[in-house]
């Protein structure tokens, strides 16, 4: 008989974990949400076998449970947790940015009947809601796991296995380490494309034209800045410590470089970006983290009818999937630029080959 997994929460993180674990074919996928007409979109597209009423009635047929609602609801379900009686022991995993606080509410739950692994994958989009899940969202991505002392090897295992649709790349973590590091690569660079979309938004009163001038570099730090405001509210203030600590940091480093510009000190500031051109370029566009990376192809293109569809037909005909195709900055009659992004480099070096023979002009940023 099929194992029961409980996803609570069903939006772009919960409908995709459950349409990765569905196409496994080896579980069957109790669904829970507040929303009801949620749940109604996942009986009507088969990302779920079943709704459930109520969050204590969906766990009690549980083998497994996957929280993922906001931080702030996931500390409240998993409060619910004692309150229910459950006759086997479940595990129990979350999936929230932010793992402390969870851990923490974790830690006051009944050890014999709940094994509790905390969980994060690190891909996600600035999308939300089930409409915007995708059965590969993980696909390549880092997936943290941070299991309370009560686990097993084994119960850490099994839950992997549940969570193998994902094709995620696992990793165990200490949940401060996991905060601290988070808030480096993920939460406090949210604040900071925030704040400079502020900035933008104030000059121009001073400049109207500023949104026209807007280009790739100013586009590229501040996408992130179109995320759920919900979400990341949430994540901060569950992260309040680690924010405030980076921040301090930040002041104190704006201030060098205001001293910096004010000295005329050119030598030091070179080096400050030279330093920071090794660091960003060692990072290499392999690994996918918190930031979505792949191999990536940028293709000039001009503005024309039927210059996006050319490229992708070029390479399906060879059989190239490719993973995601951005048009970076194109305006009328302007040479464009396409990022076509695929799942290796053997894709991204065939397709470079097949454009180049097509006469398209192409660029690989290692
Ligand atoms: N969006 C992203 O890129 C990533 C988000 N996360 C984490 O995933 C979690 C969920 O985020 P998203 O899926 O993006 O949000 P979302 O807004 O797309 O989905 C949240 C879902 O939870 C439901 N919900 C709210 N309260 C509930 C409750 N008490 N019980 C049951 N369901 C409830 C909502 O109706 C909604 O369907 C957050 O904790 C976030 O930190 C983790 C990795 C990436
Ligand atoms: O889209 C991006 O660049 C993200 O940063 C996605 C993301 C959002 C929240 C997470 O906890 C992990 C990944």
């Amino acid at each position: 008989m099929k194992k029961t997994v409980v996803i609570a929460g069903l939006g772009l993180i919960g409908g995709s974990l459950a349409l990765s674990i569905k196409q496994t074919g080896q579980y069957y996928i109790v669904g829970y949400d507040v929303n009801n007409s949620t749940l109604d979109y996942c009986l009507k597209n088969e990302i779920i076998d079943k709704a459930a009423g109520s969050f204590a009635g969906a766990v009690k047929e549980a083998d497994y449970v996957i929280l993922a609602a906001p931080v702030s609801k996931t500390i409240e379900l998993i409060e619910q947790l004692n309150g229910i009686e459950v006759n086997k022991p479940i595990t129990v995993t979350d999936v929230s940015s932010v793992k402390q606080p969870i851990m923490e509410a974790a830690g006051r739950l009944d050890a014999d009947f709940i094994h509790f692994i905390g969980g994060h994958p690190m891909a996600g989009s600035h999308k939300k809601g089930i409409e915007a899940a995708k059965e590969h969202l993980f696909e390549n991505a880092i997936y943290v796991l941070t299991p309370m002392r009560n686990c097993s090897t084994g119960i850490v295992e099994d839950l992997k296995e549940v969570l193998r649709g994902t094709k995620s790349k696992f990793m165990i973590l200490d949940p401060a380490a996991h905060d601290e590091m988070t808030s480096v690569i993920s939460h406090f660079p949210h604040l900071i494309a925030s704040s400079l979309v502020h900035q933008a938004k104030s000059w121009q009163k001073t400049h109207a034209f500023i949104p026209k001038l807007a280009a790739g570099g100013f586009r590229d730090i501040t996408r992130i800045a179109s995320s759920n405001p919900e979400m990341w509210q949430d994540i901060f203030f569950h992260n309040k410590k680690g924010m405030a600590r980076l921040l301090d940091d930040w002041i104190t480093e704006m201030s060098t470089l205001k001293s910096l510009l004010e000295t005329g000190d050119k030598a030091s500031m070179f080096q400050y970006l030279e330093q920071a051109k090794e660091y960003r370029d060692g990072l290499g566009p392999k690994s996918k983290g918190a930031i979505p990376s792949f191999y990536d192809l940028y293709v000039d293109i001009r503005d024309q009818p039927g210059a996006l569809l050319k490229v992708i037909e070029l390479l399906a005909g060879e059989q190239i999937s490719i993973n995601n195709i951005e048009i970076l900055e194109i305006r009328e009659g302007i040479t464009g630029a396409l990022r076509v992004s695929f799942q290796d480099k053997q894709a991204q070096q065939a397709s470079e080959r097949i454009l180049f023979r097509n006469g398209y002009e192409t660029t690989i940023q290692e």
